[in-house]
C-alpha cells in the first residue's frame, strides 16, 4: 500500500534560516572510502537517507565495521585486504549511486557478489558501467547482459584502463576511478564536460595518488587508502527546494546555511541568477577539498530562460524543481541537452512534464528537455511522485503556490535523500 499525503499549504510564505541535511554524493563516498582506508574514519553530518544507508548495509555486509549514530557514522576497517566476500545479495534499494560506485570496487575484489535494487533501480542502465568494468577484466552478468540488475560479480586481476565516459555521468566516472584504485597500473578517466567531482576531491583526502588536469583524472592503482575524518556540507540539491521555494511565494525570505558550493553542483545558483532570482551567495571556508558556505533568496519576478550545454551536469538533479520555477517564470524556458534525465529513478522529463500538466502548468516534453510557458497558475489535483524522491518534493513545493488540496501519492520516497522534509518545510513556513 502505497503512502499518501494531503497537502494544503496555500499561501504560506517561507521565513528563517535552516541547515538541510548533508550532501548525498559525499555522504556516499565517505562511507565507501572510508571502509577501504585502514584506520578509523568519523563522518560527521552524514544524510541518514535511505540511500545512503544501502551504502552502509552493502559495507557491512563485507565485514567492515560501521557504527552510526543519527548523523555521525565512524567506521573501522582493516582496509582492501579485510573486505570479505559477503553471504548473501547486496541490496541497493533506489540508489545509483551505491549501484555504479560500488560495481568499481567489486569488480576489483576477489569474490563473488550478486546485486540487486528495487524496482525504479531494475529498470536503470548498468551497462555504463558494467561496459569499462568488463574492459578491465571483471566477469560481470545480469538481465540483458549485464545492462539491468540483478547483476553478478566475480572480481579480482583488473587491469589499468584508459576511458573516455560516453555519457556525462559523475557515478561511471567514479566507478571507473574506483576499479583504478584496485589494480597495478595508472587508470586515465576523461570526459566531455566536468562532472561533480567529489571523488577526485575525497581520495585525495584519503592519500590516494591522484591527479586532476582539467577534464582528465588519472589515478595510480595499488596505493593504500588511509583513514580520516570527513565533514559533509548540506546538499546543494536539497536546499534548491526551499531556494525555488522562496523566489515564487510572495513575502519570503530562506537562508541556508553550511551548505556545500563545489563549483561542479552550483548551477542551480547560475540558473537563479539568469532568472532574475534576488539570490546572495557566501562562501565561508573550504572543508576537505570542497566549499562551504550561506545562500539567501528572497521572493522574487522570475524570468524565463534558455538552459542547456555544460550547466546540465551542474544542474541535473535540479531540474525538476527548476520546472516549477519554470512555471512562475515571464516568458518561455527551454531546457535542452538534459536526456541524461531519462535514466533517472523515474524518466524525470515524463514525470515533471505529466505531473506540472496535471497541475495546470504548460509545459512540453522534448527528446532531450523541456518547454514551459511561464506565468500560469496552478490548481490542485492527485498526483504521484511515482517513487522519485525529486519529484515528491516538487509537488510539494508546487502546493505552496495552489488553493486547492494537493494529494500526494507516494510521500514516503522523500526519505530516500530527505528525511526531516516536511519538518523543515513547516520550520520555515508562516
Ligand atoms: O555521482 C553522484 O553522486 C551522482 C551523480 C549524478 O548521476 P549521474 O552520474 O548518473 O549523472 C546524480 O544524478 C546523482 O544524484 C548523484
Ligand atoms: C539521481 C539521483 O540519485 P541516484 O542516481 O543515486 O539514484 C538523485 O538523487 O536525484
Amino acid at each position: 500500500m502505497l503512502s499518501k499525503k494531503v497537502l494544503s499549504f496555500k499561501d504560506r510564505s517561507l521565513k528563517g534560516n535552516i541547515s538541510v541535511p548533508g550532501d548525498k554524493s559525499i555522504s556516499h563516498r565517505a562511507v565507501m572510502f572510508g571502509s577501504l582506508a585502514k584506520g578509523e574514519t568519523r563522518i560527521t553530518n552524514f544524510l541518514a537517507g535511505e540511500d545512503c544507508l544501502s551504502t552502509i548495509a552493502a559495507f557491512q555486509a563485507m565485514g567492515v565495521d560501521i557504527v552510526r549514530n543519527n548523523d555521525s557514522v565512524q567506521i573501522q576497517s582493516q582496509g582492501i585486504k579485510g573486505l570479505k566476500e559477503p553471504a548473501e545479495p547486496i541490496n541497493l534499494g533506489n540508489s545509483g549511486t551505491t549501484a555504479r560506485l560500488l560495481m568499481g570496487i567489486l569488480a576489483g575484489l576477489p569474490y563473488h557478489f550478486t546485486l540487486y535494487g528495487d524496482a525504479s533501480l531494475s529498470k536503470r542502465p548498468m551497462d555504463r558501467i558494467t561496459n569499462p568494468l568488463k574492459q578491465m577484466g571483471a566477469k560481470i552478468d545480469g538481465r540483458e547482459n549485464g545492462r539491468l540488475l540483478p547483476i553478478s560479480i566475480r572480481g579480482g586481476n583488473l587491469n589499468p584502463i584508459h576511458y573516455h565516459t560516453p555519457m556525462k555521468s559523475a557515478q561511471v566516472k567514479s566507478g571507473v576511478l574506483l576499479a583504478g584504485l584496485l589494480t597495478d597500473g595508472t587508470t586515465v578517466v576523461t570526459e566531455d564536460t566536468k562532472t561533480r567531482d567529489h571523488t577526485e576531491n575525497m581520495l585525495k583526502a584519503f592519500g590516494a595518488k591522484l591527479n586532476v588536469n582539467g577534464t582528465e583524472v588519472t589515478v595510480e592503482g595499488n596505493k593504500p587508502l588511509t583513514a580520516c575524518d570527513i565533514e559533509v556540507p548540506g546538499d546543494i540539491s536539497s536546499a534548491a527546494f526551499f531556494l525555488v521555494a522562496a523566489a515564487v511565494t510572495a513575502g519570503s525570505e530562506v537562508k541556508i546555511t553550511n551548505v556545500g558550493l563545489n563549483q561542479t553542483r552550483t548551477g542551480i545558483i547560475d540558473v537563479l541568477q539568469l532568472m532574475d532570482v534576488d539570490i546572495t551567495v557566501k562562501e565561508d571556508r573550504i572543508v576537505g577539498g570542497e566549499p562551504i558556505g550561506d545562500i539567501v533568496v528572497k521572493s522574487s519576478k522570475p524570468k524565463a530562460a534558455v538552459i542547456e550545454g555544460d550547466i546540465i551536469p551542474r544542474i541535473i538533479d535540479e531540474i525538476p524543481i527548476i520546472a516549477l520555477l519554470a512555471t512562475q517564470a515571464e516568458g518561455k524556458t527551454v531546457i535542452k541537452d538534459a536526456k541524461e534525465l531519462r535514466f533517472k529513478e523515474t524518466d524525470r522529463i515524463e514525470s515533471v512534464v505529466s505531473t506540472l500538466k496535471a497541475l495546470g502548468a504548460e509545459i512540453e516534453a522534448t527528446e532531450d528537455g523541456m518547454i514551459i510557458t511561464g506565468g500560469t497558475k496552478l490548481h490542485g489535483g492527485v498526483t504521484n511522485s511515482y517513487g522519485d524522491h525529486r519529484i515528491g518534493m516538487m509537488i510539494a513545493i508546487a502546493s505552496l503556490l495552489i488553493e486547492e488540496e494537493v494529494e500526494l501519492i507516494d510521500d514516503k520516497c522523500i526519505a530516500v535523500s530527505y528525511p526531516g522534509f516536511f519538518e523543515d518545510l513547516d520550520k520555515l513556513s508562516h
